[in-house]
């Protein structure tokens, strides 16, 4: 349990740790390429580190050099694993790892936690199946564990649903050059979290993968391409800056969240936009993105490409004027608590008025009160809550320590809003 401090927000300088998306996707690049890669300011999280610990697993030779990861490239030949390959409730790791293990050898078995084996992963087995990979549930319900056999993946077209998520596409993206034929990729269904494709695309390119597309309907990669060796940093995560502008929003402090740019693919970068839209001043300087809070007036948005900042702008809409309505998002239920269901209850919890429409949330803004918030073990539960506690007495964060998934380090940097100044 962590009680929050309701103190003074200074306005402060933040920095946050590397990008999970990109860690995830530039350990995956190294690993497939056909060198030696350095790659800086990685995030250390628990699932980054189950997407290094597998593809060491693969047959990968990762090494720690300072601050650098050193990622020995493979050219694209993984080993076969006779172990199991645990991938927590990282979602991200399962799905996008499933794609690499259809081009490695042998059979993977990719298993994870109890929640992990309720988060779908069908649609993807579906357009595996369409290039003659073996790949299946072993519950047979659509989730993992996933047993694949590698090694049988023939290229041409796949029809893919990507309307619960957009980790099938990037999985099959990553994996695609090293498919003989490559791969012709036509999204039937979605595709959900766009950005997160975005920033696939942006990986492949940077080392050195083309990739023709039209628009996010249809993808075309040739195989017999190679991911190339260089040397990469990481940016800073834009979803965890939301929770030291949200901090800004809710108190009236100024914060600004260093090596935060506008340009950033991450789309989470465009949360400013949506404080912006709530009332909020926003700078956008060389160096950083700063917030500073002012009366909030509630906001009509459609958050479908910012899936995991839905519990940040929710406990920013508690503080706020009027009715604040989040759309499209019913993907939010799959996440690694049911999203939409867990804010509604916390934030019930508060004595706020939260009503769950089919795609979102509806949230009347009020004066919330304290309470125990349960956070389902979603380190993004308890790290939104944690702000309405800078203003709101007797918030307590239940289980804490969940927010080692993605930011271990976060109750620190969150200490120094009203602390130091500079964190
Ligand atoms: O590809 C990625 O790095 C991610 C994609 C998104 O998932 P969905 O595409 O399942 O919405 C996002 O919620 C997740 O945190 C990270
Ligand atoms: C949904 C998330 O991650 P994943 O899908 O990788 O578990 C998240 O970080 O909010």
């Amino acid at each position: 349990m962590k009680e929050i401090q309701q103190q003074p927000v200074q306005s402060c300088e933040v920095s946050v740790p590397g990008s999970k998306s990109y860690t995830h996707r530039v350990l995956i690049a190294a690993a497939l390429s056909d060198g030696v890669c350095r790659l800086g300011n990685c995030l250390e999280s628990e699932d980054t580190h189950l997407t290094r610990e597998a593809l060491v697993k693969m047959g990968v030779r990762i090494e720690k050099a300072e601050d650098r990861l050193v990622v020995h490239g493979t050219g694209g030949r993984l080993l076969p694993c006779g172990d199991p390959i645990f991938l927590g409730n990282s979602g991200t790791s399962m799905r996008l790892l499933t794609g690499v293990a259809a081009i490695g050898q042998g059979t993977y078995l990719l298993i994870g936690t109890d929640r992990m084996a309720q988060r779908p992963v069908a649609d993807l087995l579906e357009g595996l199946d369409q290039i003659g990979v073996p790949a299946r549930s072993v519950n047979n319900n659509g989730c993992p564990p996933l047993e694949i056999v590698a090694g049988k993946a023939q290229g041409g077209h796949v029809r893919l649903r990507c309307g619960i998520s957009s980790q099938y596409l990037s999985s099959l993206l990553l994996a695609a050059p090293y498919i003989d034929g490559g791969l012709n990729i036509e999204v039937t269904e979605g595709p959900v979290s766009k950005p997160y494709i975005d920033m696939t695309l942006d990986i492949m390119d940077r080392f050195g993968v083309t990739v023709e597309r039209d628009g996010y309907t249809r993808f075309r990669v040739a195989g017999g391409q190679c991911y190339r060796k260089g040397d990469y940093a990481v940016e800073p995560d834009a979803s965890q800056a939301s929770y030291f502008w949200a901090a800004a929003a809710v108190t009236g402090a100024t914060v600004k969240v260093m090596g935060m740019t506008p340009e950033s693919r991450q789309g989470d970068v465009r949360f400013v936009e949506v404080l912006e839209a709530m009332g909020c001043k926003v700078n956008r300087e060389i160096d950083g993105i700063a917030v500073t809070g002012g009366p909030l007036s509630a906001v009509d948005v459609d958050m479908g490409d910012m899936p995991d900042l839905v519990p940040t702008l929710s406990v920013v809409a508690a503080f706020t004027q009027g009715i604040t309505v989040i759309r499209n998002v019913a993907h939010l239920k799959e996440k690694e608590s049911d999203r939409l269901a867990a804010v509604a209850a916390e934030l019930s919890k508060m004595g706020i008025t939260v009503v769950r429409t089919d795609t979102g949330l509806e949230i009347t803004g009020g004066r919330p009160h304290g309470a125990v918030i349960e956070t389902y073990n979603d380190h993004r539960m308890a790290m939104s809550f944690a702000v309405a506690g800078l203003v709101t007495p007797g918030v307590t964060i239940a289980n804490e320590g969940c927010v080692a998934k993605s930011f271990p380090g976060f109750w620190q940097v969150f200490e120094g809003l009203y602390s130091s100044g500079i964190s």
